[in-house]
């Protein structure tokens, strides 16, 4: 079950990606603003045509990939996603299951629990705050158990807690076998949590490679344009960085 970047190029956005996911591991993103991780994800999500280069899925283009079945096995978080229904929580989350088209509940319960949604399940889904509507939004991801999870800066909106509990269980859902990628751009959970990381810089890749060694204050420097320096110890390291002079 291999998802792979084969110099994937979408004009003026990303130029020449090459990069194998793994199954089982969590994959960070990472880059400064514009660099192109959004629309390397939606790529890799099939929601977006590479016109250049392919995405691979199994062997085979992504693009020749029925859109039910690429519903079935890539779940995709959207960075700030919206609602449009208001609708209990224990809908929205519920429509992570269409794609089965089997109704089961107990998934959808599984997610709600995960990401700590289940006294807000009766809750209309536009009352939720916008921490609560990310953690909605991602459980019915977890909810269609995608061999995928592909999302966009899931921790973006989430308090530390919730944080730490998202962390857990994208550990969960990697130890089942399936692949996680994630964009983020706080390089100390990358280093920390992920398990690869992919540096794009304007639309290009300016490393992959696990994280210790990629995100080096060398390459912070060459690619973000800040001076910063690890500290503590391997797992559970800071970034210190310099003011800028
Ligand atoms: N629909 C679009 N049409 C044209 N250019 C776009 C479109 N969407 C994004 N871009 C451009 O493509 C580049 C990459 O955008 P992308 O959203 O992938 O960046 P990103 O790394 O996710 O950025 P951020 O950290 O700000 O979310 C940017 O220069 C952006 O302005």
């Amino acid at each position: 079950m291999t998802l792979e970047a084969q110099n994937a190029g979408l004009a003026g956005r990303l130029t020449n990606v090459t990069a194998q996911f793994v199954p089982g591991k969590i994959t960070a993103i990472c880059g400064p603003n514009g660099a192109g991780k959004s629309t390397l994800l939606k790529l890799l999500a099939g929601l977006l045509a590479a016109d250049a280069g392919r995405i691979e899925f199994d062997g085979g283009a992504m693009s020749d990939l029925h859109p039910r079945e690429r519903a079935k096995v890539i779940g995709y978080l959207p960075q700030s996603a919206e609602v449009a229904w208001d609708v209990p929580v224990r809908n929205i989350v519920a429509l992570g299951r269409i794609p089965h088209r089997d109704g089961a509940s107990e998934p959808v319960a599984e997610a709600m629990a995960a990401l700590d949604l289940s006294d807000l399940a009766e809750r209309r889904a536009l009352t939720l705050s916008g921490g609560e509507t990310a953690r909605m939004l991602l459980a019915r991801v977890l909810a269609g158990e995608p061999r995928w999870i592909l999302a966009d800066e899931p921790f973006a909106a989430l308090d530390l807690a919730h944080r730490e509990r998202l962390l857990r269980q994208f550990r969960i859902e990697a130890a089942k076998g399936r692949g996680v990628v994630v964009v983020m751009h706080d390089l100390a959970l990358a280093r920390n949590h992920a398990d690869r990381v992919l540096v794009l810089e304007k639309g290009r890749m300016a490393a992959m490679g696990e994280p210790e060694g990629t995100l080096s204050s060398a390459l912070i420097e060459k690619v973000w344009g800040v001076k910063a320096r690890w500290i503590g110890e391997p797992g559970q390291s800071a970034l210190l960085v310099d003011p800028l002079g």
